[in-house]
């Protein structure tokens, strides 16, 4: 794009939505690692917590004295004081760091609950994490940016301090176990490679709005070096499987990032809301999920993948008839979430028109081959689906039926849901047809 004075300009500034050229949508620095001391009774709260290692409380057959154990640590959390977030206001990132043990806190709050009981969540949890969801303009429960992309922290401190795959550690946890850290930095290598992405996307708009007469070569070129990119981020799911085994994740870890009314009727209580009457009732509380993932709905967007949501979301206007990737934007990082916005506001053209237009060869083989690259990621993440979700919520179901004596049923993959409430297989065999829909003939 081109000023009136001639000088270049960016069609989209990635600074501006609080990416990083190298990092992408994971901060080139790491995240606050432990709140100041004001704060300190939430991280020792946290500690506790996961030191504990407190069971679900749907476990079946879970003992009095598992039972007791959680509930000394819930009757704590519900003596604890009420603390002030003003001082938390003047940073964003102190306040990503609260969201996040707060929303640990919630999760072992609800889940360790017997199933039975009223999900009363306690003042002293729940009126800072309202009030500092509503600063940060995201829901009040846990979210991607809570255990993924703002949860980790460099295996081994480097001088320049900038991330990278193989240098990660993942900060906090409710199993402490290997595996739930695998789990947690998977997603946050497949955020760091797709920085490169972003790159590309923000030269190929930039080529978009200049017009310039090289414009097909470049697009060419920047489709073409796209391709490798995706394929990268296949890999880096795939390499979920080293160090996360199916079985612990689905019984494990799985179960405490479930939001409200994904599995169950129970509403969450929010104790002492009435008490700031700045607050407003939270309406719908998915649980985290990697769907939650900024850069693979800039991916859709950027590529023109039909169905990906358009225009501002916000948890007010939500309901559970809001497309499922629309709802999905609501939990992540509010500038992140503005990014999908600017690339489908675009006043230019959009990538797949200019493609369609152009109306040349080897053009139309990159972009597709991009689309192909992003159909292959969801094939192997229906892999990983099948493997973490879709295996062991059949022998779950299986082995609970032996241990009641009933018949087994088998639950059926058309009626499984996903972490954040989404029909399962549908849900995700339909973006990989929209992926595939939007190649050019
Ligand atoms: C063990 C690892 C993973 C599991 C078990 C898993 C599971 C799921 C499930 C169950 C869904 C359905 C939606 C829902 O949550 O309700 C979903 C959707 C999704 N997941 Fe994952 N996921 C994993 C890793 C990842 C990673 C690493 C990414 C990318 C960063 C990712 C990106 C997505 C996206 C974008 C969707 C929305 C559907 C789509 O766009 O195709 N997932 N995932």
């Amino acid at each position: 794009m081109h000023t009136e004075s001639g000088a270049a300009s960016s069609a989209i500034q990635l600074a501006d939505f609080d990416i990083d050229s190298a990092t992408g949508f994971v901060p080139s620095t790491a995240p606050v690692a432990r709140l100041e001391p004001a704060w300190e009774v939430w991280e020792l709260l946290l500690e506790e917590a996961t030191r504990r290692k407190f069971c679900l409380g749907a476990t079946l057959g879970l003992s009095d004295s598992e039972r007791e154990k959680s509930e000394l640590w819930r009757a704590r959390v519900r003596t604890t004081a009420v603390l002030p977030i003003t001082d938390l206001k003047c940073s964003e990132v102190v306040m990503r760091r609260a969201h996040s043990v707060l929303t640990f806190l919630l999760h072992f709050y609800v889940h360790t609950l017997p199933p039975e009981a009223d999900v009363v969540i306690p003042a002293s949890i729940s009126l800072p994490l309202l009030q500092v969801s509503a600063q940060l303009e995201v829901p009040p429960v846990m979210a991607y940016s809570d255990d993924i992309m703002y949860n980790w922290a460099l295996q081994e401190p480097t001088t320049d301090g900038v991330p990278t795959t193989d240098n990660l550690r993942s900060l906090a946890s409710f199993t402490g176990a290997a595996d739930e850290e695998a789990f947690y930095l998977a997603p946050v290598r497949v955020e760091l490679r797709g920085a490169e992405a972003l790159r590309i996307i923000q030269s190929v708009l930039d080529d978009l709005a200049a017009d310039s007469p090289e414009i097909t070569a470049r697009t060419t070129d920047a489709l073409t070096h796209l391709v490798p990119v995706i394929k990268l981020l296949r890999e880096e799911l795939l390499g979920v499987r080293t160090g996360c085994d199916p079985d612990f994740f689905y019984r494990n870890i799985r179960p405490w990032l479930v939001g409200a009314g994904s599995t169950d009727d129970r509403p969450w209580i929010f104790e002492g809301i009435e008490r700031d009457p700045t607050l407003t009732q939270p309406k719908y509380l998915s649980g985290s999920s990697a769907a939650q993932s900024p850069l693979i709905q800039a991916l859709d967007v950027f590529l023109g993948v039909q169905g990906a949501p358009s225009g501002p979301v916000d948890a007010a206007s939500m309901s559970l008839s809001t497309p499922f990737a629309q709802r999905m934007r609501v939990y992540m990082a509010r500038r992140h979430r503005a990014l999908l916005h600017r690339l489908e506001s675009q006043e230019n053209r959009t990538l797949r028109s200019f493609v369609a237009g152009a109306q040349d060869a080897a053009l139309s083989e990159a972009y597709n081959s991009a689309l192909r690259a992003l159909k292959e990621f969801r094939d192997a993440h229906m892999i990983i689906v099948t493997l973490y979700v879709i295996g062991p919520a059949k022998r779950v179901a299986r082995e609970e039926a032996e241990a009641q004596g009933r018949n087994v049923v088998v639950p059926r993959e058309d009626t499984m849901k996903g972490s954040a409430g989404g029909d399962l297989a549908r849900l995700l065999k339909d973006f990989r047809d929209k992926t595939m829909g939007a190649l050019i003939p």
